[in-house]
């Protein structure tokens, strides 16, 4: 399990990282959400050892990754902006990979490589951005690490190599207990795989829950009353946004429903319907409360 400990991190003197708790675990998908700027690249880079944190400490296995080269060399981190050698061919970056990688998988090498569609004799200048992103999976995987880091990784590939690419990557979590990070924007692939889920902004983790917990809690609710929502109903449950259409409400709630219906229903609703909130939903509900809300821009 690799554990970040109330990481700070500032450029120049801007703070960008702000007291960050994160635990991914063995075996599991971490979705890592958040606008730009908020963060994300930077406290990657930090949980993979390229950056040292200014207070706190990032640990794989309880070894401080600050202390240890080996342990450092078990975590595999794909980067948004891949800076292999552009001269070298895709053989020479991988024997260079497989000199420096302990626990080079030659055996699995050979068999990704039947799935990726680039020769080995091209030169990485000449690959395209997805097929840098695919020999970035590629050589991860061969490496073997205990963890790996995605920064948008499936941005720049096409629907079916994204597919193959978060098929590996689950198939690499269930059969070696890898534990994965995965930043993207795209949220509704993040809520295909990943188990634990992390909405970042502005330098914090401010919400991280299960996947399945996070979904179970957030509801949208259609309700209708026989005249206006009563001022007590309003009152009585946390609501986390009213949208009003005609006599019907929408309401966001946090809570179980099966709790919020029995308490509710003395308001006498003439219509009460629970639906389930994708993740998208849930996330641009979170920022809406943050200041994010879509501003309407009609004059
Ligand atoms: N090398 C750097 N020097 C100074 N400031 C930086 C540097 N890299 C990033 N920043 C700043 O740190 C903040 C966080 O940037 P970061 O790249 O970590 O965000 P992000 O969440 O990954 O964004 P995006 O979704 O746009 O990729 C931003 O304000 C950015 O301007």
């Amino acid at each position: 399990m690799i554990i970040g400990n109330n990481i700070y991190k500032r450029y120049y003197n801007d703070p960008v990282i702000k007291g960050v708790d994160i635990n991914l675990k063995a075996g599991s998908i971490y979705g890592l959400i958040g606008p730009n700027g908020a963060g994300k690249t930077t406290l990657i880079k930090l949980l993979a050892g390229i950056y040292m944190p200014d207070e706190g400490s990032v640990t794989l296995d309880g070894i401080d990754i600050a202390a240890s080269h080996e342990i450092r060399s078990c975590i595999g981190y794909i980067p948004d902006n891949l800076n292999f050698y552009p001269t070298f061919t895709v053989k020479e970056m991988k024997e260079f990979y497989k000199g420096m990688c302990k626990n080079w998988n030659e055996e699995r090498y050979q068999i990704l490589r039947e799935i990726f569609t680039f020769s080995e004799k091209k030169r990485i200048k000449h690959l395209s951005k997805g097929m840098k992103t695919q020999l970035s999976l590629l050589i991860n995987l061969s490496c073997m690490p205990k963890v790996i880091l995605m920064d948008e990784p499936t941005s720049g590939l096409d629907p079916f190599v994204r597919r193959e690419v978060l098929n590996l990557i689950v198939q690499d979590v269930s059969s070696r207990d890898t534990s994965v990070l995965i930043s993207t924007h795209n949220i509704s692939e993040l809520e295909q795989v990943s188990d634990r889920v992390g909405f970042m902004d502005k330098g914090k983790i401010i919400l991280q829950d299960d996947m399945e917990d996070l979904k179970y809690k957030y509801k949208k609710i259609q309700i209708a009353f026989e005249s206006a929502m009563p001022k007590a109903f309003e009152e009585e449950f946390k609501l986390l946004s009213i949208k009003h259409y005609g006599k019907v409400y929408e309401i966001v709630i946090d809570e179980h429903y099966e709790i919020f219906k029995s308490n509710a229903i003395k308001y006498n609703p003439i219509i009460m319907e629970k639906l389930d909130m994708t993740l998208e939903e849930i996330f641009i509900h979170r920022m809406g409360g943050e200041g994010y809300a879509v501003k309407n821009i009609a004059i």
